[in-house]
């Protein structure tokens, strides 16, 4: 690495990964200076990150958010740009001062800005999950395409890349399989039968790890398991079959590789989304994340179990999806953000959560997406789909 501090734009740093992003930057201020932070309206949050971490850029999707902002940051005397709207994502994900791109936002809004990052040969950070899905073979090929370095930071996908070999053209000849560790989630041990009554307080109450709502929600109904089924997928290159789940309540195993004799790697730690983090910064480099190691003294049991398809319907639509025309994984992926968005606004039943899922993956037939405008175009069909199935299940 050279001494020059390398340029990063942090897309969604308002949120639980931005904020965890910035932390670790902020432990290695020689190393990391922050180009560009971005959010959707949180206005405030923003502009106290901008006076701590002095980007030459931050954008807002909101209009008048970034009109407040930008007022704000002309007060204080900072020396920020404020740019505004969806645009102003891409463009400070593709700007040749940046070296790297943390996709922290969360949904499929985050895909047109992660493309254009890959697009532009960048190291891209990969949290935002949902841009993959969405984006499929499609996102895949625009890395490769743009020269881009793609680093999963989901835990997981992490640990699975921290436990494969470094050449990628050795994974499907020496893998066996791969197991992502699930915890369960809140709702691991309740009677299904309760579980229309439950409140979006306690399913956002998740036992291991600080995060976000809605994928509070998705770990809750472990969509947020069959979506990381469908990133491994595409990430990883090997086949469905070959990905496996199981339940983990503890959280300590982050995910594991099983290979052909019978060896399972495995990497472990402590439920703190700064070690991805600072993995994917630092990579191939290991630099400190704020985050304390596992003491075996005091760690007590490691349990595994499987999952229950009663109790978690949505699971198996992962496998359902991959084996469909492509593009069912974005069908899915907008149906789910609709039917949690509308959970969290306490217009849906949590278990029906999934019965919008399903049915959307039925009502919407996807024709194989060839550019970013098919995906989005198919995108808003399925949410259009799915706006229907929750208002059917209100009445
Ligand atoms: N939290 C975690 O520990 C983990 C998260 N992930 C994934 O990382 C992503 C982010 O999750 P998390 O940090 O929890 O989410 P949060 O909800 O905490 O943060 C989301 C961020 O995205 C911004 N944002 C929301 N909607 C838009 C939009 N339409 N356009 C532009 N920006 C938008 C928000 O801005 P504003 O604040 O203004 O609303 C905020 O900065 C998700 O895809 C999630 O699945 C993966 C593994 C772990
Ligand atoms: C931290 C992280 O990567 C989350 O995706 C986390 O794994 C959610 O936990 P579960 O989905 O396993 O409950
Ligand atoms: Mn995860």
């Amino acid at each position: 690495m050279s001494d020059a501090p390398q340029f990063i734009t942090i897309l969604g740093s308002t949120g639980s990964i931005g904020q965890n992003t910035l932390d670790v930057v902020a432990r290695h201020p020689g190393r990391y200076r922050v180009f560009a932070l971005t959010a959707a309206r949180q206005d405030e949050a923003l502009f106290e990150q901008c006076r701590a971490f002095q980007p030459r850029v931050a954008v807002l999707v909101d209009a008048a958010a970034a009109a407040r902002l930008r007022e704000r940051v002309r007060e204080a005397g900072l020396a920020v740009e404020v740019r505004q709207g969806a645009q102003a994502l891409c463009e400070v994900s593709e700007a040749p001062e940046v070296h790297a791109v943390m996709a922290a936002i969360v949904g499929a809004a985050g895909l047109a800005p992660s493309l254009a990052a890959a697009r532009a040969g960048k190291k891209l950070l990969l949290a935002n999950k949902e841009a993959l899905v969405v984006g499929g073979d499609l996102f895949m090929d625009t890395v490769r395409a743009g020269g881009a370095t793609l680093l999963p930071i989901d835990s997981e996908h992490s640990a699975v890349f921290q436990s494969l070999p470094e050449d990628p053209a050795s994974w499907d000849r020496r893998v066996d399989k791969i197991v992502l560790t699930a915890s369960g989630g809140p709702f691991r041990t309740r009677a299904p039968g309760t579980l229309a009554e439950v409140t979006p307080e306690q399913a956002c109450a998740h036992p291991n790890w600080v995060m976000g709502r809605k994928i509070s929600v998705d770990s809750a109904t472990m969509m947020n398991k069959a979506l990381e089924v469908i990133e491994a997928r595409y990430l990883f290159g090997l086949a469905p079959e070959r990905i496996e789940v199981v339940i983990h309540p503890q959280s300590v195993i982050h995910s594991m590789v099983q290979y052909r004799d019978g060896s399972i790697v495995a990497q472990l730690g402590t439920p703190d989304m700064r070690v991805p983090i600072a993995y994917g910064l630092a990579w191939p480099e290991r630099i400190a994340s704020g985050a304390s190691a596992l003491d075996f003294a005091t760690l007590g049991t490691l349990s595994f179990e499987s999952a229950d398809e009663a109790r978690f319907p949505g699971l198996p639509l992962a496998w359902s999806a991959l084996r469909g025309p492509a593009g069912t994984t974005a069908v899915l992926n907008a149906a789910n953000e609709e039917a949690v968005a509308a959970f969290l606004d306490r217009r849906l039943r949590f278990d029906h959560i999934h019965a919008v899922n399903d049915a959307t993956l039925q009502r919407v037939s996807p024709s194989k997406p060839q550019s970013l405008a098919d995906l989005l175009a198919l995108d808003e069909e399925a949410r259009a789909c799915a706006r229907q199935q929750v208002t059917r299940l209100q009445t």
